[in-house]
């Protein structure tokens, strides 16, 4: 059937695009463009996006602000929060109409784990203090990443997830969720829907305080009690969606991996993780 009218056809039967719970899963050619545009811009949004680039990660600042002007959330206003600990390397990056950045001093740690998980703690802190009163929505990124072609406003929802692209298709037992009972992030073998990937957290600012504040609650338990998840804050995010289910689900255009292949259901790459000397980038292992 030609689809010359995209609200009455499937354009991708060769992949889920609800999830079990009746949640959007995000491909190209599953929206359409138009009508998403249509129904946002009248609503005069600002998205929100935090980015966390604490020692030798301000290295990746440039290369993802320059593709995020190319192709996130373009002719929408968006306000950056860079947070560091070395202000002085933040790029001078040009931005367009209704875009403006501002960087947070933040102090590191020593180490990497750490680091990327005290993102919880202070995206709560942010949205409690700014962004609840300011953004209409607020995406989290990694910052060792590179925008490749459009994400815009069929990426936003109540609660937004992505994909990992590493196990997308994979089945839940080859997940790696937190799997000592011990910590509060602990999944069952049975249990679980997707793993997704922390690069990527989304949504209304009260909807993502909620999943940053139980996020960063349950780590406390976990620090007091010496445990620390496998993969730190994402194990939390993935216990945390497997109980308060993401309204709209990235799929792996939004999370890719530049060391990945291209698959046959890709048909576009969006954000992707670069390539790290992770012994080089890190402070420690
Ligand atoms: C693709 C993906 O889903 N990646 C997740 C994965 O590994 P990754 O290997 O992607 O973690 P990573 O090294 O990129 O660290 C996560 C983020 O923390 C920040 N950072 C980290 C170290 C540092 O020295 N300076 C700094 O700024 C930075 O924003 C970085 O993007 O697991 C991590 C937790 O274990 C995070 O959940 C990442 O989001
Ligand atoms: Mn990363």
């Amino acid at each position: 059937m030609a689809c010359n009218q995209p609200s009455v056809c499937n354009r991708r039967p060769d992949v889920a695009t609800t999830s079990s719970w009746l949640a959007p899963i995000v491909w190209e050619g599953t929206f359409d463009l138009k009508v998403i545009n249509a129904i946002y811009k009248q609503q005069n949004i600002t998205v929100a996006t935090t980015v966390f680039a604490l020692g030798k990660y301000v290295r990746f600042l440039k290369d993802l602000l320059e593709s995020a002007e190319q192709h996130f959330m373009v002719g929408y206003r968006v306000h950056y929060y860079v947070f560091t600990d070395l202000p002085d390397e933040v790029p001078t990056v040009v931005l367009g109409e209704r875009r403006q950045l501002t960087v947070i001093k933040t102090a590191s740690s020593n180490r990497w784990q750490e680091i990327s998980l005290r993102r919880m703690e202070m995206i709560e802190k942010l949205i409690e203090d700014e962004v609840i009163n300011k953004a209409d929505y607020i995406f989290s990124l990694d910052v060792d990443s590179k925008f490749y072609a459009h994400w815009g406003a069929e990426s936003l929802g109540d609660l937004v997830g992505a994909l990992h692209s590493w196990f997308f298709g994979k089945s839940r037992e080859q997940f790696t969720y937190e799997r000592r009972p011990e910590s509060q992030a602990f999944i069952p073998l049975d249990e679980g829907d997707y793993y997704y990937g922390g690069a990527v957290i989304g949504g209304r600012p009260d909807k993502v305080l909620k999943l940053v504040k139980t996020c960063r609650m349950q780590l406390d338990v976990d620090r007091a009690n010496k445990i620390e998840a496998v993969w730190q804050e994402e194990s939390h995010l993935n216990k945390y969606f497997l109980y308060n289910k993401p309204t709209k689900v990235l799929s792996p255009e939004y999370l890719w991996d530049d060391l990945q292949g291209k698959l046959r259901f890709m048909k576009v790459v969006r954000f992707s993780q670069v390539v790290k000397n992770k012994a080089e980038v890190r402070s420690n292992p």
